[in-house]
């Protein structure tokens, strides 16, 4: 199966999740199903119709999400299913992995994040199969500038060496892939791969998703669990978000780097693996270490050798045969012809900074591929997309908006626009106005508004987004 034909559901019963989750899971190129509640997504099982992976709430309405995961693992055990909740407690998120979750993802959330989950589950070395080069090519890592020919370069003389990596970039920029690709290349390429983000499993849960846990570990824990390091057994282990390793783990991690064994949690037994540790970070983990938030010896035992990915904006040559890649993969998995961008497009995608590095583009050829009226991409398409990708829509914060919403509808509070309005517009003066130093001036052009405007908006409350005293 291609990942990016696959069927995705998300079964919520708050409407506004249901909408911004499809659209991006839709945008990233999946078919999407969504239900309002689990009794809705059970029938259309028992329909016969089967997703490859399943988004759903804890809280809601009729059969909850827990139950619900029950069910669905009862009839479909190897089903992924991400189990999304606002309320982050031990108990739920815990009840959520026992029940054989996927994956937990705290409400509001980073819909790149919960994209990127989707396509770290589901192909089939998640599931702790052996890695397999897909033919389609889909892994192959894109550029030909000197930046890229140098990495590729290191990838070839790493890959053979047993030494641990530390790939560094921003989001976006391919770290998984290189980490994919030094696998792939390694002696070890017919051993497993494994990937694990740290920063998306609460800390109470990585240990056991890390080392495994034996039956009785802790309450609820009835059954024996293989931590990803010892699925990892003779292939690789990729650690994403290294830096936002809770210091617990970072000691016991150092310490089965150091001897390559460890208990599982509650266990008794010695397990000895052999593993190969690739980690990533978009931090600074010097600067970490310095505030005391990573260990500096765990640091030099994963950072033997670093590989440094450029982001997409240093290598903007690159940009074309990226973006005619994903067009055709694009073509190929929509069963369409391939589109391609005219040369005033091209100049155009070459303009932009991509802050999103390579996902952001490999999203907008998805999306251009799937909603451009022709098979020639041109400026109009091109600025469409953009405007949607940049739009202030940063999702989390609209969820978080919406909730607060619900929030006081529940309450009964009535004549909500005007005191949100408010808030709204506090935060953005302020905001602007720390930016720009107390610069009125240059916050207001920065907002698009009149000076006049900012100066009103202030004078009806402290000005807090000043810095220094007036004289
Ligand atoms: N050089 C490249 N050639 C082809 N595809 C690429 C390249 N770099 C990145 N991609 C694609 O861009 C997307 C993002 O890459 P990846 O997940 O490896 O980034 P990342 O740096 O690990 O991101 P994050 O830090 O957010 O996890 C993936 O779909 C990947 O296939």
């Amino acid at each position: 199966m291609s990942a990016r034909t696959a069927q995705l559901w998300v079964v919520d019963d708050d409407r506004t999740v249901r909408i911004v989750l499809a659209q991006a899971l839709r945008d990233a190129g999946y078919r999407v199903g969504a239900f309002e509640g689990a009794s809705e997504a059970l029938a259309a099982l028992a329909d016969g119709e089967r997703p490859d992976l399943v988004f759903t709430d804890v809280r809601m309405p009729g059969l909850d999400g827990l139950a619900f995961l029950d069910q669905l693992k009862e009839g479909h055990p190897d089903l992924p299913v991400v189990v999304m909740s606002a309320y982050t407690d031990v108990a739920s998120t815990a009840g959520a992995f026992r029940g054989g979750a996927h994956e937990f993802l705290s409400k509001p959330f980073d819909l790149d994040e919960a994209v990127a989950l989707v396509e770290r589950a589901l192909p089939p070395e998640e599931a702790g199969e052996p890695a397999i080069e897909t033919t389609s090519g889909g892994d192959e890592l894109i550029g030909d500038t000197p930046a890229m020919r140098e990495l590729f370069r290191a990838i070839g003389r790493l890959a053979q060496a047993p030494l641990s990596v530390l790939v560094t970039g921003e989001t976006g920029t391919g770290k998984e892939l290189v980490a994919r690709a030094l696998h792939r290349e390694s002696p070890r390429a017919k051993g497993p791969f494994l990937a694990l983000n740290t920063a998306a499993i609460p800390a109470e849960l990585l240990e056991s998703e890390l080392f495994g846990h034996e039956a009785g570990a802790f309450t609820g824990a009835n059954k024996r669990h293989v931590g990803r390091f010892e699925q990892a057994d003779g292939g690789s282990l990729f650690l994403d978000e290294i830096g936002d390793m809770p210091a617990n783990l970072q000691t016991r991690l150092l310490r089965v780097l150091a001897e390559g064994e460890f208990f599982r949690v509650g266990g008794r037994e010695l397990i000895k693996v052999d593993v190969r540790v690739i980690a990533a970070t978009h931090q600074d983990l010097e600067a970490k270490v310095r505030d005391g938030g990573f260990r500096a010896d765990l640091l030099h035992r994963l950072d033997v050798v670093r590989l440094r990915l450029p982001p997409l904006r240093e290598r903007k040559a690159d940009v074309p045969a990226l973006a005619a890649r994903f067009l055709a993969q694009a073509g190929d998995e929509l069963d369409a012809t391939a589109k391609r961008f005219d040369a005033a497009a091209l100049e155009r995608l070459q303009k932009h900074d991509w802050p999103g590095n390579v996902r952001e583009l490999e999203n907008l050829c998805w999306r251009l591929a799937v909603l451009a009226p022709g098979d020639t991409i041109t400026p109009r398409d091109l600025a469409k997309a953009l405007a949607r990708d940049q739009s202030p829509g940063a999702p989390a914060w609209q969820l978080a908006l919406a909730s607060e919403v619900r929030a006081r509808l529940d309450r009964g509070d009535t004549g909500l626009h005007a005191p949100l309005r408010e808030a709204f517009d506090q935060v953005l003066l302020e905001t602007a106005l720390e930016h720009s130093g107390g610069h009125r001036q240059n916050a207001a052009e920065r907002l698009g508004l009149g000076r006049n405007t900012i100066t009103r908006k202030l004078g009806a409350r402290p000005r807090r987004g000043k810095r220094k005293p007036a004289p």
